[in-house]
């Protein structure tokens, strides 16, 4: 137990000292993260079984693997994985097998084993989804079980060369044949070749294939299709399919992202995904309740996503965090020794904000996952669809949001570790590499800010003929009577601020958009010439449904009350520390005055003073492993330098004191000047 190892385990005087007094039970904290007690106990049982695997181990730093060697490692763990959990009785009570499997994938593990991506990651994710979310329950009889076991290995092929925005402009055909009873899937063009998925390279002998429906000359747009790629204990590719990699990556390497084209390639009709809309064999189209629904795996993609940054944004603040508190630096007064780096306000200002929005997101995203919950409860009743404009406006919104903040606020640790940051031994840089794709995949950020705009100005319309509106947008109802200015500072007064900042936008904007449809403009052209107002009314309403349900979260916390005052500080600084960073907006929509900024600045400061001796009892409370940083700035221990010096024996540079290079170039150079 976390709390336990405290007393026991070695640490630096410097950590010694922090982890002394600490105001707060950190194992309460750790089992919010956790999602419950219970959780707690299965992960660390988890960690306990592949930690101590020498399976599970990397036999060289993946940084000195060549991008074959990478791959290979990391399907290895992989298969290793999911062939130990199948059999190992130490799992049953977690269900064992799939379930178990399912079980780490789906948590902040996956990022231990896999250091820098997983070639099974589409698989466990977007595979599964679709069979359990997409197919119909006869289809997952068929399915689930052949992709549980490994028996075939499955991703999400919907991004084209041509096109990944664009569903509606994606190219690849799957053509009924009402005469074989089969699909014909193809690829027209060049630009029609599948680009991207993960797994596809070399992995996946089958895939979900996102392609348009044509039944007798006409287009039904594009609907999901399993497909069979590769052959089965040969692997080789079937006729028909060429498929392969697409070479090296900013980062996520191990992940064989590839390529995919079909030359008419015949599949059974009931291959086609089809839950929600059918092809019966003679060619009739059964419409889905909502054309949306057959994208509803990328919907609760955008919900995992946002679970996933939140756990790069704990460990990339726990390196951060307990690296400051280590690290000495400079005078804080002349002829004094070198404080820590984390009593400058400024170190404190990088790390402590960061650390609350771990919890900012993390509520987010729980409020997000019950409404797709109950979205999903709903599509299985048959019942009414109405809360799915709210679920993909607020899946958009927190998609974007969150991965932005989580890559700026790796960016800013690496920084905060100064030179040692960079280096790949302090792990900050593959956090971010494996975390800054988050803001393009799964809907390009921006692409998605539109989204939200779209639905923020149908809503604003409809509250202004009092219609009705969405949970997210409730607050639209009173939009005319309010008056801009807040007069109390408190959180929801602050909350309140935002709202009216949004509401000031809206109005700004839809004006504009009026004024350009009265000038003759169309209404599309009209849009774009205002989306740079819309993603920004989209961004401040995003921050907004962030801080609502931080307060609202911790007005129903029911723990106890030393944790209770730790989040409500953090909570408070989450608040001011976005209001500042916004100010400029809420000082333009008249919901602040300058006096009022001046006194939250203030309370900025004292909040980041409270708050400097918990940093380092905050990010241990988040309770990630050793194994789970992979770093030598932010292990538990603090040995940060010893750490350094270790890794850098590593290099295989360091295998020869001369090394061959030295003999064919430069020794020529230096002896031609002597
Ligand atoms: C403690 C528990 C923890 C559990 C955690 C579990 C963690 C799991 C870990 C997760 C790991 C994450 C790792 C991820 C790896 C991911 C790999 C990446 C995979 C991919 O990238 S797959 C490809 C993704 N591609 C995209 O996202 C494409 C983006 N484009 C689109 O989505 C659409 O084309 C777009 C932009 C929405 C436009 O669609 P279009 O059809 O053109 O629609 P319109 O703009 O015309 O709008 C029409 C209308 O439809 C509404 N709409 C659109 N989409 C949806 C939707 N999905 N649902 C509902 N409604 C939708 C839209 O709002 C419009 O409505 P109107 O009423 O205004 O007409
Ligand atoms: C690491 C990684 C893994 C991926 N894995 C998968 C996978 O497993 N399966 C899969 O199918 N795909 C996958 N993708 C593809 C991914 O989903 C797409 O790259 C993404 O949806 C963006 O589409 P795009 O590349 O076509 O970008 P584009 O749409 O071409 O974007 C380029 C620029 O154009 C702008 N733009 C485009 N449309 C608009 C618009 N309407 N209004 C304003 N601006 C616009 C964007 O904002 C952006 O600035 C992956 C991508 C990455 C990077």
């Amino acid at each position: 137990m976390a709390g336990k190892q405290v007393q026991v385990r070695f640490c630096v005087p410097d950590l010694q000292k922090e982890r002394a007094n600490c105001s707060f039970n950190k194992e309460e904290i750790t089992n919010i993260f956790d999602g419950g007690e219970h959780n707690t106990e299965t992960r660390r049982k988890l960690q306990n079984i592949i930690f101590s695997d020498p399976n599970l181990q990397d036999p060289i730093p993946p940084d000195y693997m060549s991008h074959e060697q990478r791959y290979e490692n990391e399907l290895r763990k992989a298969v290793y994985v999911m062939k130990k959990f199948m059999t190992d009785p130490q799992l049953q009570d977690i269900g064992g097998g799939p379930e178990a499997i399912k079980w780490m994938y789906n948590s902040i593990l996956r990022h231990a084993i896999h250091k820098d991506g997983n070639p099974l990651m589409l698989h466990f994710g977007m595979f599964l989804g679709a069979i359990m979310g997409q197919m119909s329950e006869e289809q997952q009889a068929e399915w689930l079980p052949k992709a549980m076991s490994g028996e075939i290995i499955g991703t999400y092929t919907q991004t084209e060369l041509g096109h990944g925005t664009f569903l509606r402009g994606l190219e690849t055909t799957a053509t009924y044949d009402p005469v074989t009873d089969e699909f014909i899937i193809h690829s027209p063009t060049i630009t029609a070749t599948k680009w991207w998925p993960g797994g596809l390279g070399k992995t996946s002998s089958f895939a979900v294939v996102m392609a348009q429906l044509h039944i007798r000359g006409q287009n039904y747009g594009p609907h999901p299709f399993v497909v069979q790629l590769r052959e089965h204990v040969t692997h080789a590719s079937r006729p028909g399919i060429t498929v392969g990699e697409i070479g090296p990556r900013l980062g996520l390497n191990s992940n064989d992202n590839g390529f995919l084209r079909f030359d008419n390639v015949r599949i059974p009709r009931t291959n086609m995904v089809m839950k929600h809309s059918k092809v019966l064999k003679d060619g009739t189209y059964v419409k889905p309740k909502s054309a949306k629904l057959s994208y509803g795996v990328m919907v609760l993609t955008r919900v995992g996503i946002c679970y996933d940054v939140c756990w790069q944004l704990m460990r990339a603040t726990t390196i951060a965090t307990r690296y400051a508190a280590v690290r000495h630096q400079s005078e804080l007064e002349v002829g004094e020794a070198e404080p820590q780096i984390i009593e400058y306000q400024t170190q404190q200002y990088k790390v402590l904000p960061m650390i609350a929005s771990v919890y900012a997101i993390w509520f987010a995203a729980d409020t997000l996952r019950h409404t797709y919950m109950e979205v999903q409860k709903n599509i299985n009743k048959g019942s009414d669809l109405d809360l799915l404009p709210e679920l993909h406006a607020s899946s958009c919104a927190l998609k974007a949001l969150f991965s932005t903040d989580v890559t700026d606020g790796i960016s800013v640790m690496r920084l905060g570790c100064g030179g040692h940051g960079y280096l790949a031994s302090s792990n900050l840089p593959r956090i971010y590499t494996s975390t800054t794709p988050s803001q393009t995949y799964e809907g390009e950020n921006t692409v998605l800010w539109l989204q939200v705009a779209r639905f923020l100005i149908k809503s604003f319309r409809e509250a202004s003929k009092g219609g009705r509106l969405q949970p997210s947008v409730a607050y639209f109802k009173n939009h005319q009577t309010q008056t801009r200015r807040i007069t109390d500072l408190s959180n929801s007064g602050l909350v309140s601020g935002y709202e009216r900042s949004v509401l000031s936008m809206l109005e700004a904007v839809a004006k504009q958009l009026q004024q350009y449809s009265e000038e003759g403009m169309r209404y599309e052209h009209a849009w774009n010439a205002c989306s740079v107002r819309l993603v920004n009314v989209a961004k401040v309403h995003a921050r907004y449904i962030v801080c609502d349900q931080f307060v609202k979260a911790l007005a129903k916390y029911e723990g106890s009350s030393g944790v209770r005052q730790i989040m409500d500080q953090l909570c408070r600084l989450y608040m001011i520390y976005s209001v500042t960073n916004d100010q400029g907006i809420l000082l333009k929509s008249g919901a602040l005055t300058p006096d009022q900024c001046n006194l939250l600045e203030e309370e900025l400061g004292e909040l980041l003073a409270a708050l400097r001796p918990e940093a380092v009892n905050l990010v241990d409370a988040f309770d990630l492993h050793d194994e789970v940083l992979d770093s030598t700035l932010g292990a538990w221990d603090g040995d940060v330098y010893n750490r350094l010096y270790n890794e850098a024996m590593k290099s295989p540079l360091n295998k020869v004191d001369v090394p061959d290079a030295y003999y064919k170039y430069l020794q020529p150079l230096m002896k031609s000047n002597l």
